[in-house]
């Protein structure tokens, strides 16, 4: 067992499950923490930096990072790596032309050595939005493509439609982290 895998495994011993919240500027990250500790949605304004939250599930607490997506904060995100359990990636379903920048971002962030291990749950958010004439099993199937999720082995992966103005499926995008959380706590 290396350094890193027994670090994680006492740090889940001690059920403190890191979240890193990354995506795009405007994608919706702080919203989506903001809708899980059912705080005022509608109240958000671009993160300059970083906000950490906390968030009580189960017998856990999450600890939920959520970094800045401006581009000219992403050269920081990899400062915010170290011992993460589980990244959460959020796509901006109302903005399927940013899809391609979203990729560039999140090839380079999978590259991360740091976060070799950890679960990845792709949220596309704002599916209150979608444009009328593309359904919804459609966009997640471009969202798998231009993300290349399919050639993703090295961690275990999961997308979800979520809204984080109607609340829709974040519950779930939760209870899918700590679940393989879990999984690892027993099989490492
Ligand atoms: N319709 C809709 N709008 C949303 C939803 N989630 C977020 N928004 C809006 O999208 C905009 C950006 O939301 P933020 O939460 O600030 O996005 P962010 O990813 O934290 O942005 P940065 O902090 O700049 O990286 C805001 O105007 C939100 O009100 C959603 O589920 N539905
Ligand atoms: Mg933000």
């Amino acid at each position: 067992m290396g350094l890193l895998s027994i670090i994680r495994k006492q740090k889940l011993k001690d059920k403190e499950i890191r979240v890193l919240l990354l995506g795009l500027d405007n994608s919706g990250k702080t919203t989506i923490v903001k809708s899980l500790l059912n705080e005022d949605v509608k109240e958000v304004s671009p993160t300059m930096g970083f906000n950490i939250n906390t968030l009580s599930y189960q017998e856990f607490t999450l600890n939920i990072w959520d970094i800045g997506g401006q581009s000219t904060l992403r050269p920081f995100w990899f400062n915010y790596f170290e011992r993460t359990d589980s990244l959460v990636w959020v796509v901006d379903v109302s903005a399927i032309n940013r899809l391609r920048e979203s990729f560039q971002e999140f090839e380079k962030v999978l590259q991360e050595d740091r976060l070799v291990g950890c679960n990845l749950l792709i949220l596309l958010n704002k599916i209150d939005i979608i444009p009328t004439d593309k359904s919804l099993d459609a966009i997640v199937s471009d969202v798998v493509e231009e993300l290349h999720l399919k050639e993703i082995t090295n961690h275990c992966w999961n997308v979800l439609p979520v809204s984080a103005y109607t609340g829709q499926n974040l519950h779930q995008g939760i209870d899918w982290v700590v679940e393989e959380v879990k999984k690892r706590l027993y099989i490492l």
